[in-house]
Protein backbone atom coordinates (compact mmCIF):
# COMPACT_ATOMS: atom_id res chain seq x y z
CA UNK A 1 0.00 0.00 0.00
CA UNK A 2 1.54 3.35 -0.73
CA UNK A 3 2.19 5.77 1.88
CA UNK A 4 1.41 9.52 2.03
CA UNK A 5 4.96 11.56 2.14
CA UNK A 6 4.50 13.81 4.13
CA UNK A 7 8.31 16.02 4.23
CA UNK A 8 7.75 15.34 0.65
CA UNK A 9 4.71 17.28 0.61
CA UNK A 10 5.98 20.10 2.42
CA UNK A 11 8.50 20.79 0.71
CA UNK A 12 6.86 20.92 -2.58
CA UNK A 13 4.40 23.24 -0.90
CA UNK A 14 7.40 25.03 0.45
CA UNK A 15 8.84 25.56 -3.07
CA UNK A 16 5.65 26.70 -4.57
CA UNK A 17 5.73 29.51 -2.22
CA UNK A 18 8.76 30.48 -2.86
CA UNK A 19 7.96 30.85 -6.70
CA UNK A 20 4.53 32.62 -5.68
CA UNK A 21 6.49 34.43 -3.19
CA UNK A 22 8.81 35.75 -6.26
CA UNK A 23 6.51 35.95 -8.39
CA UNK A 24 4.61 38.84 -6.73
CA UNK A 25 7.88 40.28 -5.97
CA UNK A 26 8.47 40.48 -9.57
CA UNK A 27 5.39 41.79 -10.10
CA UNK A 28 5.37 44.07 -7.28
CA UNK A 29 9.16 45.47 -8.62
CA UNK A 30 7.46 46.06 -11.94
CA UNK A 31 4.42 48.15 -10.81
CA UNK A 32 6.97 50.36 -8.69
CA UNK A 33 9.80 50.93 -11.52
CA UNK A 34 6.48 51.98 -13.81
CA UNK A 35 5.08 53.81 -10.67
CA UNK A 36 8.69 55.77 -9.75
CA UNK A 37 9.14 56.09 -14.04
CA UNK A 38 5.62 57.67 -14.33
CA UNK A 39 5.96 60.16 -11.61
CA UNK A 40 9.64 61.03 -12.87
CA UNK A 41 8.66 61.77 -16.21
CA UNK A 42 5.63 63.88 -14.87
CA UNK A 43 7.87 65.76 -12.44
CA UNK A 44 10.72 66.28 -15.42
CA UNK A 45 8.18 67.40 -17.71
CA UNK A 46 6.14 69.69 -15.28
CA UNK A 47 9.66 71.41 -14.31
CA UNK A 48 10.60 71.78 -18.22
CA UNK A 49 7.26 73.76 -19.20
CA UNK A 50 7.79 76.28 -16.12
CA UNK A 51 11.51 76.45 -16.39
CA UNK A 52 11.04 76.90 -19.91
CA UNK A 53 13.62 79.02 -21.64
CA UNK A 54 14.65 80.22 -25.37
CA UNK A 55 15.45 77.30 -26.41
CA UNK A 56 14.48 74.29 -23.89
CA UNK A 57 13.68 71.19 -25.82
CA UNK A 58 9.54 70.25 -25.43
CA UNK A 59 8.47 68.41 -22.11
CA UNK A 60 7.92 64.48 -22.80
CA UNK A 61 4.82 62.84 -21.96
CA UNK A 62 4.74 61.06 -18.84
CA UNK A 63 5.17 57.78 -19.61
CA UNK A 64 5.41 54.39 -17.60
CA UNK A 65 7.91 51.51 -19.07
CA UNK A 66 11.17 52.72 -19.98
CA UNK A 67 12.54 51.44 -22.72
CA UNK A 68 9.29 50.62 -24.46
CA UNK A 69 8.33 54.19 -23.67
CA UNK A 70 4.40 55.48 -25.11
CA UNK A 71 4.07 52.26 -27.62
CA UNK A 72 1.59 50.07 -25.49
CA UNK A 73 -0.29 53.44 -25.17
CA UNK A 74 0.02 53.74 -28.82
CA UNK A 75 -0.53 50.63 -30.32
CA UNK A 76 -3.94 50.17 -27.85
CA UNK A 77 -5.85 53.69 -28.71
CA UNK A 78 -3.73 55.95 -30.93
CA UNK A 79 -6.58 58.38 -31.07
CA UNK A 80 -6.79 58.59 -27.64
CA UNK A 81 -3.52 58.61 -27.10
CA UNK A 82 -2.87 61.72 -29.65
CA UNK A 83 -5.85 63.55 -27.49
CA UNK A 84 -3.82 62.84 -24.11
CA UNK A 85 -0.99 63.94 -25.97
CA UNK A 86 -2.40 67.55 -27.52
CA UNK A 87 -3.99 68.29 -24.03
CA UNK A 88 -0.69 67.53 -21.94
CA UNK A 89 0.50 70.95 -21.08
CA UNK A 90 -1.54 72.84 -22.68
CA UNK A 91 -2.86 73.97 -26.54
CA UNK A 92 0.27 75.37 -27.91
CA UNK A 93 3.09 73.71 -26.06
CA UNK A 94 4.75 70.61 -27.96
CA UNK A 95 5.18 67.25 -26.28
CA UNK A 96 7.94 64.56 -26.83
CA UNK A 97 6.81 61.01 -27.54
CA UNK A 98 9.00 57.91 -27.47
CA UNK A 99 7.63 54.65 -29.48
CA UNK A 100 10.23 52.06 -28.80
CA UNK A 101 13.26 53.48 -30.25
CA UNK A 102 11.24 56.34 -32.20
CA UNK A 103 11.86 59.46 -30.87
CA UNK A 104 9.70 62.49 -31.80
CA UNK A 105 7.62 65.65 -31.16
CA UNK A 106 4.09 66.05 -31.88
CA UNK A 107 3.66 69.73 -32.71
CA UNK A 108 0.16 72.04 -31.32
CA UNK A 109 -1.21 75.34 -31.72
CA UNK A 110 -2.17 77.21 -34.97
CA UNK A 111 0.63 79.41 -34.43
CA UNK A 112 3.09 76.69 -34.37
CA UNK A 113 2.00 74.71 -37.02
CA UNK A 114 1.61 77.60 -39.44
CA UNK A 115 5.24 78.47 -38.47
CA UNK A 116 6.49 74.60 -39.26
CA UNK A 117 4.66 74.86 -42.89
CA UNK A 118 6.28 78.13 -43.45
CA UNK A 119 9.73 77.00 -43.09
CA UNK A 120 8.87 73.87 -45.38
CA UNK A 121 12.43 74.48 -46.91
CA UNK A 122 14.74 73.38 -43.95
CA UNK A 123 12.29 70.42 -43.34
CA UNK A 124 11.91 67.24 -45.23
CA UNK A 125 9.41 64.36 -45.15
CA UNK A 126 11.75 61.84 -48.35
CA UNK A 127 13.14 59.43 -45.71
CA UNK A 128 9.62 58.70 -44.16
CA UNK A 129 8.12 58.34 -47.62
CA UNK A 130 10.66 55.84 -48.35
CA UNK A 131 9.55 54.12 -45.70
CA UNK A 132 5.89 54.37 -45.87
CA UNK A 133 6.60 53.39 -49.62
CA UNK A 134 8.71 50.35 -48.24
CA UNK A 135 6.25 49.52 -45.26
CA UNK A 136 2.85 50.17 -46.97
CA UNK A 137 3.16 50.18 -50.64
CA UNK A 138 5.57 47.44 -51.28
CA UNK A 139 8.48 49.26 -52.91
CA UNK A 140 11.11 46.34 -53.12
CA UNK A 141 13.72 47.15 -50.45
CA UNK A 142 16.68 46.20 -52.90
CA UNK A 143 15.12 49.93 -54.57
CA UNK A 144 15.02 51.45 -51.26
CA UNK A 145 19.23 52.82 -51.50
CA UNK A 146 17.55 53.96 -54.90
CA UNK A 147 15.52 56.47 -53.32
CA UNK A 148 17.43 57.04 -50.30
CA UNK A 149 20.87 57.99 -52.78
CA UNK A 150 18.62 61.08 -53.71
CA UNK A 151 19.62 63.73 -51.20
CA UNK A 152 19.25 66.66 -54.35
CA UNK A 153 15.75 67.47 -52.69
CA UNK A 154 12.49 68.95 -54.63
CA UNK A 155 13.29 72.12 -55.69
CA UNK A 156 14.17 72.79 -59.16
CA UNK A 157 18.46 73.23 -58.28
CA UNK A 158 19.97 70.27 -56.53
CA UNK A 159 20.71 70.76 -53.15
CA UNK A 160 24.78 72.23 -53.34
CA UNK A 161 25.52 69.56 -50.56
CA UNK A 162 24.44 66.89 -52.71
CA UNK A 163 26.89 65.16 -54.54
CA UNK A 164 23.97 62.89 -56.85
CA UNK A 165 25.39 64.13 -60.40
CA UNK A 166 22.55 62.24 -62.26
CA UNK A 167 19.40 64.17 -62.88
CA UNK A 168 17.66 61.77 -64.24
CA UNK A 169 17.85 59.95 -61.26
CA UNK A 170 16.59 62.59 -59.06
CA UNK A 171 13.48 61.40 -58.25
CA UNK A 172 12.08 63.10 -55.73
CA UNK A 173 11.89 66.27 -57.68
CA UNK A 174 10.95 64.51 -60.72
CA UNK A 175 7.94 63.38 -58.74
CA UNK A 176 6.84 66.48 -57.35
CA UNK A 177 7.28 68.49 -60.50
CA UNK A 178 4.78 65.97 -61.84
CA UNK A 179 2.11 66.02 -59.33
CA UNK A 180 2.51 70.10 -59.31
CA UNK A 181 1.75 70.18 -62.75
CA UNK A 182 -0.18 67.30 -63.68
CA UNK A 183 -2.81 68.87 -61.04
CA UNK A 184 -2.64 72.32 -62.17
CA UNK A 185 -3.60 74.20 -65.25
CA UNK A 186 -5.07 72.48 -68.03
CA UNK A 187 -4.10 68.99 -67.13
CA UNK A 188 -6.40 69.42 -64.05
CA UNK A 189 -9.04 70.49 -66.07
CA UNK A 190 -9.10 67.75 -68.24
CA UNK A 191 -9.43 65.42 -65.10
CA UNK A 192 -12.28 67.09 -64.26
CA UNK A 193 -13.76 66.56 -67.45
CA UNK A 194 -13.47 63.03 -67.33
CA UNK A 195 -14.65 62.96 -64.08
CA UNK A 196 -17.66 64.72 -65.13
CA UNK A 197 -17.84 61.79 -68.57
CA UNK A 198 -17.35 59.17 -66.52
CA UNK A 199 -19.80 59.99 -63.71
CA UNK A 200 -22.39 60.73 -65.97
CA UNK A 201 -22.27 57.18 -67.78
CA UNK A 202 -22.19 55.86 -64.74
CA UNK A 203 -24.69 56.83 -63.29
CA UNK A 204 -26.79 56.93 -66.42
CA UNK A 205 -26.24 53.02 -66.69
CA UNK A 206 -27.07 51.77 -63.19
CA UNK A 207 -29.92 49.84 -62.68
CA UNK A 208 -32.19 52.38 -60.85
CA UNK A 209 -35.78 53.09 -62.63
CA UNK A 210 -37.47 56.72 -61.89
CA UNK A 211 -41.04 54.50 -61.17
CA UNK A 212 -39.93 52.11 -58.65
CA UNK A 213 -37.75 52.31 -55.60
CA UNK A 214 -34.32 50.09 -55.62
CA UNK A 215 -33.31 48.52 -52.10
CA UNK A 216 -29.68 48.99 -51.86
CA UNK A 217 -28.19 47.22 -49.00
CA UNK A 218 -25.03 49.07 -48.10
CA UNK A 219 -25.46 52.94 -49.92
CA UNK A 220 -21.94 53.47 -49.74
CA UNK A 221 -19.70 49.91 -49.59
CA UNK A 222 -21.42 48.99 -53.03
CA UNK A 223 -23.01 52.22 -54.79
CA UNK A 224 -21.29 55.74 -53.70
CA UNK A 225 -17.77 54.11 -53.20
CA UNK A 226 -17.75 51.97 -56.58
CA UNK A 227 -19.01 54.88 -58.82
CA UNK A 228 -16.44 57.54 -56.73
CA UNK A 229 -13.51 54.78 -57.19
CA UNK A 230 -13.84 54.04 -61.24
CA UNK A 231 -14.89 57.77 -61.74
CA UNK A 232 -11.14 58.99 -60.03
CA UNK A 233 -9.27 56.21 -61.58
CA UNK A 234 -10.00 56.57 -64.78
CA UNK A 235 -9.77 60.70 -64.65
CA UNK A 236 -6.46 59.85 -63.57
CA UNK A 237 -5.09 55.92 -65.10
CA UNK A 238 -7.73 55.86 -68.04
CA UNK A 239 -10.26 53.00 -68.62
CA UNK A 240 -7.96 50.30 -69.68
CA UNK A 241 -7.04 49.43 -65.90
CA UNK A 242 -10.34 48.58 -65.10
CA UNK A 243 -10.84 46.62 -68.32
CA UNK A 244 -7.23 44.43 -67.81
CA UNK A 245 -8.36 44.00 -64.74
CA UNK A 246 -12.12 43.70 -63.76
CA UNK A 247 -11.40 42.97 -59.73
CA UNK A 248 -9.22 46.23 -59.55
CA UNK A 249 -12.13 48.09 -57.35
CA UNK A 250 -12.70 45.41 -55.00
CA UNK A 251 -9.39 44.66 -54.49
CA UNK A 252 -8.39 47.82 -53.98
CA UNK A 253 -10.51 48.22 -51.35
CA UNK A 254 -9.16 44.70 -49.52
CA UNK A 255 -5.95 46.21 -49.35
CA UNK A 256 -6.91 49.76 -48.34
CA UNK A 257 -8.34 47.66 -45.36
CA UNK A 258 -5.10 46.13 -44.90
CA UNK A 259 -3.40 49.27 -44.90
CA UNK A 260 -3.06 49.89 -40.81
CA UNK A 261 -1.54 46.41 -40.50
CA UNK A 262 1.40 47.06 -43.10
CA UNK A 263 1.98 50.96 -42.16
CA UNK A 264 2.16 49.48 -37.71
CA UNK A 265 5.06 47.01 -39.59
CA UNK A 266 3.59 44.01 -38.81
CA UNK A 267 5.58 41.24 -40.16
CA UNK A 268 4.65 38.85 -42.91
CA UNK A 269 3.70 35.55 -41.05
CA UNK A 270 1.20 37.57 -38.14
CA UNK A 271 -0.47 39.64 -41.50
CA UNK A 272 -0.46 37.22 -44.43
CA UNK A 273 -3.99 38.54 -45.85
CA UNK A 274 -2.30 41.79 -45.84
CA UNK A 275 0.25 41.12 -47.30
CA UNK A 276 -1.75 39.01 -50.29
CA UNK A 277 -3.71 41.78 -50.67
CA UNK A 278 -1.05 43.91 -51.24
CA UNK A 279 1.11 41.69 -53.34
CA UNK A 280 -2.52 41.07 -55.92
CA UNK A 281 -2.44 45.30 -56.20
CA UNK A 282 0.94 45.13 -57.23
CA UNK A 283 0.38 42.30 -59.86
CA UNK A 284 -2.70 44.24 -61.16
CA UNK A 285 -0.78 47.37 -61.71
CA UNK A 286 1.93 45.68 -63.11
CA UNK A 287 -0.11 43.72 -65.76
CA UNK A 288 -1.74 47.18 -66.79
CA UNK A 289 1.64 48.89 -67.13
CA UNK A 290 2.82 46.25 -69.58
CA UNK A 291 -0.72 46.81 -71.13
CA UNK A 292 -0.66 50.42 -71.50
CA UNK A 293 3.65 50.31 -72.43
CA UNK A 294 2.04 48.21 -75.19
CA UNK A 295 0.20 50.32 -76.66
CA UNK A 296 2.04 53.97 -76.13
CA UNK A 297 5.03 55.09 -76.34
CA UNK A 298 6.02 57.51 -73.07
CA UNK A 299 9.15 58.23 -74.62
CA UNK A 300 7.39 60.64 -77.09
CA UNK A 301 7.05 63.27 -73.89
CA UNK A 302 5.72 66.52 -74.61
CA UNK A 303 5.43 65.44 -78.66
CA UNK A 304 1.71 64.15 -77.62
CA UNK A 305 -0.12 67.65 -77.28
CA UNK A 306 -3.15 65.74 -75.89
CA UNK A 307 -3.72 66.10 -71.50
CA UNK A 308 -5.09 62.79 -71.68
CA UNK A 309 -5.27 59.30 -73.70
CA UNK A 310 -6.79 55.87 -73.03
CA UNK A 311 -3.67 53.81 -72.12
CA UNK A 312 -2.59 55.98 -69.12
CA UNK A 313 -4.90 58.62 -68.38
CA UNK A 314 -3.69 61.55 -67.41
CA UNK A 315 -0.52 63.46 -68.30
CA UNK A 316 0.70 62.72 -64.78
CA UNK A 317 0.84 59.45 -65.42
CA UNK A 318 2.36 59.54 -68.89
CA UNK A 319 5.21 62.08 -67.10
CA UNK A 320 5.67 59.51 -64.49
CA UNK A 321 6.32 56.17 -66.73
CA UNK A 322 8.47 57.97 -68.87
CA UNK A 323 11.16 59.14 -65.90
CA UNK A 324 10.47 55.99 -64.13
CA UNK A 325 11.86 54.11 -67.50
CA UNK A 326 15.24 56.19 -67.36
CA UNK A 327 15.63 54.96 -63.79
CA UNK A 328 17.17 51.49 -62.39
CA UNK A 329 13.78 50.31 -60.76
CA UNK A 330 12.23 46.97 -60.51
CA UNK A 331 8.43 46.50 -62.05
CA UNK A 332 7.19 45.99 -58.86
CA UNK A 333 8.96 48.32 -57.04
CA UNK A 334 7.59 50.84 -60.46
CA UNK A 335 3.67 48.66 -59.21
CA UNK A 336 4.12 50.12 -55.95
CA UNK A 337 5.22 53.37 -56.48
CA UNK A 338 1.94 53.89 -58.68
CA UNK A 339 -0.29 51.63 -55.92
CA UNK A 340 0.98 54.91 -53.51
CA UNK A 341 -0.75 57.62 -55.81
CA UNK A 342 -3.44 55.64 -56.79
CA UNK A 343 -4.16 55.34 -53.29
CA UNK A 344 -3.12 59.05 -52.22
CA UNK A 345 -5.36 59.93 -55.48
CA UNK A 346 -8.70 57.69 -53.96
CA UNK A 347 -8.46 56.38 -50.55
CA UNK A 348 -9.38 60.03 -48.79
CA UNK A 349 -11.54 61.40 -51.84
CA UNK A 350 -14.19 58.71 -51.52
CA UNK A 351 -15.06 58.32 -48.14
CA UNK A 352 -14.80 62.31 -48.15
CA UNK A 353 -17.30 62.16 -50.77
CA UNK A 354 -19.09 59.70 -49.31
CA UNK A 355 -20.25 61.72 -45.55
CA UNK A 356 -20.64 64.24 -48.12
CA UNK A 357 -23.57 62.39 -49.41
CA UNK A 358 -24.39 60.99 -45.95
CA UNK A 359 -24.61 64.40 -43.82
CA UNK A 360 -26.74 65.62 -46.13
CA UNK A 361 -29.17 62.70 -46.94
CA UNK A 362 -30.01 62.56 -43.04
CA UNK A 363 -30.85 66.12 -43.03
CA UNK A 364 -34.17 66.79 -45.15
CA UNK A 365 -33.67 70.42 -44.67
CA UNK A 366 -30.41 71.02 -45.47
CA UNK A 367 -30.76 68.74 -48.69
CA UNK A 368 -33.23 70.68 -49.67
CA UNK A 369 -30.89 74.23 -49.65
CA UNK A 370 -28.09 71.74 -51.24
CA UNK A 371 -30.17 71.19 -54.23
CA UNK A 372 -31.14 74.57 -54.82
CA UNK A 373 -28.18 75.26 -54.66
CA UNK A 374 -27.48 72.77 -56.81
CA UNK A 375 -29.57 73.28 -59.83
CA UNK A 376 -28.52 76.27 -61.61
CA UNK A 377 -24.95 74.52 -62.42
CA UNK A 378 -26.10 71.28 -63.86
CA UNK A 379 -27.99 70.54 -66.86
CA UNK A 380 -28.68 67.79 -69.81
CA UNK A 381 -26.60 67.63 -72.53
CA UNK A 382 -29.25 69.10 -75.47
CA UNK A 383 -27.77 67.00 -77.55
CA UNK A 384 -27.29 63.35 -75.53
CA UNK A 385 -29.64 64.00 -72.82
CA UNK A 386 -27.89 60.87 -71.07
CA UNK A 387 -25.23 63.18 -70.57
CA UNK A 388 -24.51 65.87 -67.67
CA UNK A 389 -23.04 68.87 -68.13
CA UNK A 390 -21.83 70.60 -65.03
CA UNK A 391 -20.34 74.26 -64.65
CA UNK A 392 -17.41 73.50 -62.34
CA UNK A 393 -16.08 76.63 -61.00
CA UNK A 394 -19.21 78.29 -60.34
CA UNK A 395 -20.85 75.42 -58.72
CA UNK A 396 -17.49 75.03 -56.79
CA UNK A 397 -17.62 78.51 -55.55
CA UNK A 398 -21.21 78.07 -53.50
CA UNK A 399 -20.89 79.06 -49.89
CA UNK A 400 -22.98 76.17 -48.56
CA UNK A 401 -21.46 73.40 -50.40
CA UNK A 402 -17.91 74.05 -49.98
CA UNK A 403 -18.83 74.68 -46.33
CA UNK A 404 -19.80 71.17 -46.44
CA UNK A 405 -16.67 70.17 -48.35
CA UNK A 406 -14.69 72.19 -45.57
CA UNK A 407 -16.43 70.89 -42.88
CA UNK A 408 -16.35 66.95 -43.76
CA UNK A 409 -13.12 67.03 -44.12
CA UNK A 410 -12.46 68.86 -40.58
CA UNK A 411 -14.48 66.26 -39.04
CA UNK A 412 -13.98 63.09 -40.78
CA UNK A 413 -9.90 63.41 -41.54
CA UNK A 414 -7.47 61.55 -38.93
CA UNK A 415 -3.76 62.04 -40.38
CA UNK A 416 -0.63 62.26 -39.15
CA UNK A 417 1.75 64.81 -40.88
CA UNK A 418 5.33 64.25 -40.97
CA UNK A 419 8.17 66.51 -40.57
CA UNK A 420 11.99 66.26 -40.19
CA UNK A 421 14.61 69.01 -39.63
CA UNK A 422 17.64 67.65 -41.78
CA UNK A 423 19.97 70.50 -42.35
CA UNK A 424 20.37 71.79 -38.72
CA UNK A 425 18.34 71.95 -35.19
CA UNK A 426 15.03 73.97 -35.20
CA UNK A 427 13.21 76.22 -33.01
CA UNK A 428 9.21 77.06 -32.57
CA UNK A 429 7.89 79.36 -30.31
CA UNK A 430 10.93 79.11 -28.62
CA UNK A 431 11.40 75.20 -28.44
CA UNK A 432 14.38 73.45 -29.98
CA UNK A 433 13.51 70.42 -31.78
CA UNK A 434 16.82 68.26 -32.85
CA UNK A 435 18.06 67.73 -36.14
CA UNK A 436 16.45 64.45 -37.27
CA UNK A 437 14.05 63.67 -34.86
CA UNK A 438 10.77 63.74 -36.22
CA UNK A 439 8.59 66.51 -35.65
CA UNK A 440 4.12 65.26 -36.11
CA UNK A 441 0.96 67.05 -36.14
CA UNK A 442 -2.23 65.26 -35.65
CA UNK A 443 -4.76 67.38 -37.81
CA UNK A 444 -7.85 65.11 -36.09
CA UNK A 445 -6.75 66.69 -32.93
CA UNK A 446 -5.95 70.54 -34.35
CA UNK A 447 -9.50 70.12 -36.23
CA UNK A 448 -11.13 70.04 -32.43
CA UNK A 449 -9.54 72.96 -30.97
CA UNK A 450 -11.86 74.53 -28.73
CA UNK A 451 -9.28 77.38 -28.08
CA UNK A 452 -9.75 77.97 -32.25
CA UNK A 453 -12.98 76.52 -33.52
CA UNK A 454 -16.50 78.34 -33.32
CA UNK A 455 -18.92 76.55 -31.28
CA UNK A 456 -21.74 78.54 -32.22
CA UNK A 457 -23.80 80.10 -29.15
CA UNK A 458 -25.81 79.27 -25.84
CA UNK A 459 -28.69 78.81 -27.71
CA UNK A 460 -27.51 76.85 -30.85
CA UNK A 461 -24.26 75.30 -29.57
CA UNK A 462 -22.37 73.75 -32.23
CA UNK A 463 -19.58 71.16 -30.17
CA UNK A 464 -16.38 70.75 -32.48
CA UNK A 465 -17.36 67.30 -32.63
CA UNK A 466 -20.40 67.69 -34.14
CA UNK A 467 -21.28 68.42 -37.73
CA UNK A 468 -22.61 71.29 -38.53
CA UNK A 469 -22.89 72.37 -42.39
CA UNK A 470 -22.61 76.35 -41.99
CA UNK A 471 -19.51 76.45 -39.86
CA UNK A 472 -17.51 77.80 -42.49
CA UNK A 473 -19.88 80.38 -43.65
CA UNK A 474 -19.91 83.88 -42.60
CA UNK A 475 -23.44 85.76 -43.01
CA UNK A 476 -23.94 89.45 -43.00
CA UNK A 477 -24.68 90.85 -40.19
CA UNK A 478 -23.96 87.96 -37.79
CA UNK A 479 -20.72 88.33 -35.68
CA UNK A 480 -21.29 84.96 -34.27
CA UNK A 481 -20.59 83.13 -37.87
CA UNK A 482 -17.44 81.88 -39.52
CA UNK A 483 -15.24 79.22 -38.84
CA UNK A 484 -13.56 80.39 -35.82
CA UNK A 485 -13.89 82.00 -32.50
CA UNK A 486 -14.58 86.01 -33.12
CA UNK A 487 -11.80 86.50 -31.01
CA UNK A 488 -9.54 84.53 -33.13
CA UNK A 489 -10.69 86.16 -35.98
CA UNK A 490 -10.25 89.53 -34.64
CA UNK A 491 -6.79 88.81 -34.21
CA UNK A 492 -6.48 88.31 -37.68
CA UNK A 493 -3.80 91.13 -39.10
CA UNK A 494 -6.12 94.03 -41.08
CA UNK A 495 -4.92 92.75 -44.37
CA UNK A 496 -6.39 89.47 -43.68
CA UNK A 497 -9.45 89.81 -42.19
CA UNK A 498 -12.40 89.73 -44.59
CA UNK A 499 -14.19 92.76 -46.37
CA UNK A 500 -17.54 93.67 -45.25
CA UNK A 501 -19.66 90.89 -46.93
CA UNK A 502 -23.59 91.27 -48.62
CA UNK A 503 -24.33 87.55 -48.77
CA UNK A 504 -23.32 84.38 -47.06
CA UNK A 505 -19.92 83.81 -47.77
CA UNK A 506 -17.73 80.43 -47.73
CA UNK A 507 -14.69 81.04 -45.47
CA UNK A 508 -11.80 79.51 -44.21
CA UNK A 509 -10.30 82.95 -42.89
CA UNK A 510 -8.53 82.18 -39.12
CA UNK A 511 -7.95 78.68 -40.17
CA UNK A 512 -4.54 78.40 -40.74
CA UNK A 513 -2.48 75.74 -38.76
CA UNK A 514 -5.78 74.69 -37.64
CA UNK A 515 -7.83 73.16 -40.71
CA UNK A 516 -4.88 71.15 -42.30
CA UNK A 517 -6.17 67.95 -43.58
CA UNK A 518 -4.35 68.48 -46.63
CA UNK A 519 -0.96 69.20 -44.82
CA UNK A 520 0.94 72.77 -45.22
CA UNK A 521 3.97 74.07 -46.43
CA UNK A 522 6.17 73.17 -50.09
CA UNK A 523 4.74 69.23 -48.99
CA UNK A 524 1.00 70.19 -48.90
CA UNK A 525 -1.59 67.99 -50.84
CA UNK A 526 -0.96 68.63 -54.50
CA UNK A 527 -4.48 67.14 -55.38
CA UNK A 528 -6.33 69.34 -53.13
CA UNK A 529 -7.87 70.89 -55.98
CA UNK A 530 -8.86 68.08 -57.80
CA UNK A 531 -10.38 66.63 -54.41
CA UNK A 532 -12.73 69.66 -54.38
CA UNK A 533 -14.32 69.47 -57.58
CA UNK A 534 -14.09 65.64 -57.40
CA UNK A 535 -15.89 65.67 -53.53
CA UNK A 536 -18.54 69.00 -54.78
CA UNK A 537 -19.15 67.34 -58.56
CA UNK A 538 -19.83 63.87 -57.12
CA UNK A 539 -22.12 65.01 -54.12
CA UNK A 540 -24.28 67.12 -57.00
CA UNK A 541 -24.76 64.93 -59.79
CA UNK A 542 -25.71 62.11 -57.50
CA UNK A 543 -28.29 64.64 -55.67
CA UNK A 544 -29.82 65.54 -59.05
CA UNK A 545 -30.22 62.31 -60.70
CA UNK A 546 -31.42 60.51 -57.40
CA UNK A 547 -33.88 60.47 -54.77
CA UNK A 548 -32.08 58.42 -51.96
CA UNK A 549 -33.63 57.62 -48.57
CA UNK A 550 -31.41 56.13 -45.94
CA UNK A 551 -33.12 52.75 -44.24
CA UNK A 552 -32.23 53.65 -41.10
CA UNK A 553 -33.25 54.65 -37.23
CA UNK A 554 -33.60 58.45 -37.42
CA UNK A 555 -31.54 58.98 -34.09
CA UNK A 556 -29.22 56.33 -35.13
CA UNK A 557 -25.59 57.83 -35.54
CA UNK A 558 -23.43 56.79 -38.71
CA UNK A 559 -20.07 56.55 -36.83
CA UNK A 560 -16.13 56.59 -38.70
CA UNK A 561 -14.44 53.04 -38.83
CA UNK A 562 -11.73 54.20 -36.48
CA UNK A 563 -9.91 51.57 -37.95
CA UNK A 564 -8.93 54.30 -40.07
CA UNK A 565 -7.83 56.84 -38.02
CA UNK A 566 -4.36 58.25 -38.42
CA UNK A 567 -4.87 57.14 -42.59
CA UNK A 568 -7.00 60.13 -43.73
CA UNK A 569 -10.38 60.55 -44.31
CA UNK A 570 -12.03 57.68 -42.27
CA UNK A 571 -14.39 55.40 -43.70
CA UNK A 572 -18.34 54.93 -42.67
CA UNK A 573 -18.35 52.65 -40.30
CA UNK A 574 -20.96 49.61 -41.27
CA UNK A 575 -23.57 48.63 -44.08
CA UNK A 576 -26.03 51.78 -44.59
CA UNK A 577 -28.83 50.57 -46.31
CA UNK A 578 -31.02 53.10 -48.16
CA UNK A 579 -33.89 53.07 -51.51
CA UNK A 580 -33.45 54.99 -54.28
CA UNK A 581 -34.44 56.01 -57.39
CA UNK A 582 -34.37 58.26 -60.31
CA UNK A 583 -35.47 61.64 -60.40
CA UNK A 584 -36.58 63.47 -63.57
CA UNK A 585 -35.11 67.00 -63.91
CA UNK A 586 -34.45 69.25 -67.04
C1 LIG B 1 -9.94 64.78 -49.60
C2 LIG B 1 -8.93 64.36 -50.31
C3 LIG B 1 -7.48 64.40 -49.92
C4 LIG B 1 -6.90 64.58 -48.69
C5 LIG B 1 -7.58 64.81 -47.35
C6 LIG B 1 -5.46 64.51 -48.89
C7 LIG B 1 -4.52 64.66 -47.89
C8 LIG B 1 -3.16 64.65 -48.09
C9 LIG B 1 -2.17 64.88 -47.07
C10 LIG B 1 -2.47 65.15 -45.60
C11 LIG B 1 -0.95 64.81 -47.64
C12 LIG B 1 0.40 65.02 -46.94
C13 LIG B 1 0.68 66.53 -46.95
C14 LIG B 1 1.81 66.97 -46.06
O1 LIG B 1 2.67 66.17 -45.71
O2 LIG B 1 1.83 68.18 -45.72
C15 LIG B 1 -1.15 64.51 -49.04
C16 LIG B 1 -0.13 64.33 -49.94
C17 LIG B 1 -0.34 63.97 -51.25
N1 LIG B 1 -1.54 63.88 -51.91
FE1 LIG B 1 -3.36 64.19 -51.10
N2 LIG B 1 -5.21 64.29 -50.22
C18 LIG B 1 -6.41 64.21 -50.88
C19 LIG B 1 -6.61 64.02 -52.23
C20 LIG B 1 -5.60 63.81 -53.15
C21 LIG B 1 -5.80 63.59 -54.56
C22 LIG B 1 -7.16 63.61 -55.26
C23 LIG B 1 -4.57 63.39 -55.12
C24 LIG B 1 -4.19 63.11 -56.54
C25 LIG B 1 -4.98 63.10 -57.56
C26 LIG B 1 -3.59 63.48 -54.04
C27 LIG B 1 -2.23 63.33 -54.21
C28 LIG B 1 -1.30 63.52 -53.21
C29 LIG B 1 0.13 63.37 -53.42
C30 LIG B 1 0.82 62.96 -54.71
C31 LIG B 1 0.74 63.65 -52.17
C32 LIG B 1 2.24 63.62 -51.85
C33 LIG B 1 2.81 65.01 -52.06
C34 LIG B 1 4.26 65.13 -51.66
O3 LIG B 1 4.80 64.25 -51.04
O4 LIG B 1 4.83 66.18 -51.98
N3 LIG B 1 -4.26 63.74 -52.87
N4 LIG B 1 -2.51 64.43 -49.29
Amino acid sequence: MATLDLSAIRSRIGELRVTSDGLIALIGTCISVAALTYLLSTIQGAVTVHNKRHGSRPPKLPYAIPLLGHLPEFLKNTMEFLARATAKYGPSTPVRIQLLNRRMSLLKGAESITALFRNSRDLSSEHWLVQVLVNAFGVEVADAPFYLADDTGIANQPDPRSKMTNPEYRIFHLVFKSVHSGLSGASLEEMESQLVRNLSSQINEADIQSDSWTTIFDLYGSLIRTIAFRAAVVSLCGPKVFECIPTFDADFWTFDSALPDLFKEMPRWLAPASYAARDKMKEHLQKWQSFAHEHYDVSQGKLDKREWEEFFGSRLMRTRHEFFQKMPLSKETIAADDLGLVWAATANTVPAIGWMLLEVLQRPDLLRRVREEIAPYISLDPSDPSRMIVDIPNLCSRPLLQSLYAEVLRLRSGTVINRVPTSSDFHIGGWHFKKDEQIIISTYDTARDQYVWNQGTVDDPHPVNEFWPDRFILYPDNPNSGPVLPTIAQQQPKKMQHPPISEPTFSLDGTAGSWIPYGGGTRMCPGRHFAKKEMIVTLAMFLTEFDIELLIDADCEIKPDLKYFMFGVMHPQGKIPARIRRRRFN
